[in-house]
């Protein structure tokens, strides 16, 4: 299933293709039942979301805006800066609007609470998260998300969108990547 090229480069496969459909497709209908009759703009944060958003957004049974954010705190490391910049800001005016986030991952939490801040104070009627992972263990502050995937162990993962250095985003299946790569 892994590309001849990066054999190897994976300890394990956490999630498959498979499984992560499957779960995406749980998530909206929830999400279906709790906007119904609301207007929804889905705000992805590039470019971890890119696969998120465009699987989620198709599964979904109903009409959405999408628009994107780009935000960068972690570089070409595994570790997140803690600091957010902002690389490119929404098209979209927020004034009354019920706003998802559509994320890949909660690692440290520091990217999305600092994001929901942001988005908050633009005067949004409503902003929630959808992630597809979470990393509990690594927590450094509580993040309210409200759609979460799967909860997975504090290991740097890998595809579905996420990357190393720009590398491996185009996997299907979500594994964790070996240290070897890295270190
Ligand atoms: O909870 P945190 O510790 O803040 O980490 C989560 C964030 O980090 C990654 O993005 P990154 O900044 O690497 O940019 P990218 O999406 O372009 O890879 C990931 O896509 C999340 O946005
Ligand atoms: O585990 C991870 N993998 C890739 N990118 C990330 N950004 C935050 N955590 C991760
Ligand atoms: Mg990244």
């Amino acid at each position: 299933m892994e590309p001849a090229d990066i054999q190897g480069d994976l300890t394990e496969v956490l999630l498959s293709e498979a499984e992560i459909q499957v779960r995406i497709a749980e998530l909206c209908r929830e999400i279906e039942r709790d906007y119904q009759g609301r207007p929804l703009l889905l705000v992805g944060v590039l470019k971890g979301a890119v696969m998120v958003m465009a699987d989620l957004s198709r599964e979904l049974r109903r009409d959405v805006e999408i628009d994107w954010m780009a935000v960068s705190s972690y570089g070409a490391g595994t570790e997140s800066s803690g600091v957010v910049r902002i690389l490119k800001d929404l098209d979209t005016d927020l004034t009354d609007r019920h706003v998802l986030i559509v994320e890949d991952i909660v690692d440290s939490g520091l990217t999305l609470s600092w994001l929901r801040e942001n988005l908050s104070s633009r005067g949004a009627a409503s902003v929630e998260i959808c992630a597809l992972l979470r990393k509990p263990e690594a927590a450094k502050v509580d993040v309210d998300a409200r759609y979460v995937g799967f909860e997975i162990p504090n290991h740097f993962v890998v595809g579905y969108g996420l990357d190393y250095a720009e590398r491996y985003r185009n996997l299907r299946a979500v594994g964790i990547l070996s240290p070897h790569v890295y270190s």
